[in-house]
């Protein structure tokens, strides 16, 4: 991963992390980012998920749900990571529009993070380095990966370093504000590992989500049901006369049912299944295991959402409820050390929220105008790269709302 990743920056040693990762930390906070993700989930869910699945609809044309919505996120998050539009959903059924030098990039992009996480898999540990040494198979094939993948993100900085020097800073995506934060001339390597990192926790991450979401739902009425209701309990206390497409972040804000059945939809089948730390020094964990240096420590996320220790007998069924206040249906989050999805402690996901709201505005924009329907015999089969996917894709069709 490292070879992907670079030195990265959320792979900085020590201080130099703390530093980096105070910085990101702000940055994620800012009114203006949160303003800036509110705008590129908007334009890419109403100007070309919906339309994608209104034609599909309209066509009777099965499609496969988790190839959409991850070419969504991967858009999404370039746009919101560099301000760059990828096209990877068509505009209009125009396939053609998707920029070739950026769906070569998608792919190598993709290429990379399997190949990566194939080291992980030898029977013999470690004979990849033979490979990587001898430059042949998988090895080969991420080197070249990772060549156009470092290859793109440098003309991107070129790009934006230029914009800077003619306009100042005035954009508002996550690597704008390094740059600014950083100084836009600072060397290369540190700025193509941001867009790496970022792209790279946020490319796969809420399209499992809502891919595993989406299945969950189709057998579920009763929370369909229920969403539905709460999505028009909120348009209904907007001001009369207030037409806006979609719903803002503050709506969102006021969907509990929606944030627990999708945190619930987590807990079972977490985006990051199962995630390692590699330890640099001695260390001892809090319940007093010791851990030396150059160990592995893992830990499962996908097995601890399914104990019954942590989560009650009833821990398999798939019940929003269990994460909302009885007495005023409040969303309640718990402990981050309970329910793991985002990691806990220091190395949290830092994009949380972000993530909250582009999941949350497709599945209340999706539910409020089409049924997704699966065939009752898809069995989901699992496939964990860097995130749990479904091997087969999930293939559903779409019809315009009923009720
Ligand atoms: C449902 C969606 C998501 C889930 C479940 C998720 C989960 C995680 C997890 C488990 C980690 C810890 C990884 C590790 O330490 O090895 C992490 C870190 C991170 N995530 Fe997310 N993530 C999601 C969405 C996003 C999005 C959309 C972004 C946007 C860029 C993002 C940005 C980050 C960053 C920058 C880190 C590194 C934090 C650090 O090491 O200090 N994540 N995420």
């Amino acid at each position: 991963m490292h070879d992907f990743l670079g030195g990265g920056i959320f792979n900085a040693d020590g201080e130099a992390w703390r530093e980096q990762r105070k910085v990101a930390s702000h940055e994620f906070n800012t009114r203006s980012l949160r303003d800036f993700v509110e705008r590129c989930v908007h334009d890419e869910l109403h100007g070309r998920l919906l339309p994608l699945l209104r034609r599909a609809a309209a066509s009777g044309a099965s499609l496969d749900l988790q190839d959409v919505l991850e070419r969504f996120g991967f858009d999404n998050i370039c746009r919101v990571a560099f301000d760059h539009d990828p096209r990877q959903l068509p505009v209009d059924n125009d396939c053609t529009a998707a920029n070739a030098d950026s769906s070569s990039f998608a792919d190598a992009f993709r290429d990379a993070s399997y190949l990566s996480v194939g080291r992980f898999r030898y029977a013999i540990p470690g004979f990849w380095k033979v490979k990587k040494e001898l430059n042949v198979g998988s090895e080969r094939r991420l080197r070249e990966s990772v060549a156009t993948v470092h290859g793109f993100a440098d003309r991107i900085i070129q790009s934006r370093r230029e914009e800077m020097r003619r306009d100042g800073f005035e954009k508002h995506d996550l690597l704008s504000l390094f740059m600014s934060s950083h100084g836009a001339e600072s060397s290369k390597e540190p700025l193509r590992d941001v867009v790496t990192s970022f792209l790279l926790a946020g490319r796969e991450s809420t399209s499992s989500a809502l891919t595993w979401f989406f299945w969950l739902l189709s057998s579920r009425p009763d929370v369909q049901r229920r969403i539905r209701d709460e999505m028009a309990a909120v348009r209904a206390r907007r001001p009369r006369g207030d037409l806006a497409v979609g719903f803002d972040v503050d709506e969102l804000g006021e969907m509990h049912y929606v944030h627990a059945a999708i945190t619930e939809s987590m807990r079972l089948y977490p985006p990051v299944p199962w995630n390692s730390m590699y330890a640099q020094a001695d260390d001892v964990l809090p319940d007093g295991t010791a851990v030396k240096a150059g160990w592995f420590v893992g830990y499962n996320s996908y097995a601890m959402g399914r104990m019954e220790s942590v989560w009650g007998d009833d821990v398999l069924e798939y019940r929003p409820e269990r994460w909302l206040n009885p007495a005023d249906g409040a969303f309640q989050p718990g402990s981050p050390f309970r329910f793991v999805a985002f990691h806990a402690g220091p190395r949290m996901c830092l994009a949380k929220e972000m993530a909250y709201i582009q999941m949350k505005s497709v599945v209340a924009g999706v539910l409020e105008a089409l049924d997704v329907a699966v065939d009752d015999a898809y069995r989901p089969q699992q496939f964990a790269s860097l995130t749990l996917r479904m091997a087969g894709g999930l293939p559903v069709t779409v019809k315009p709302r009923r009720d």
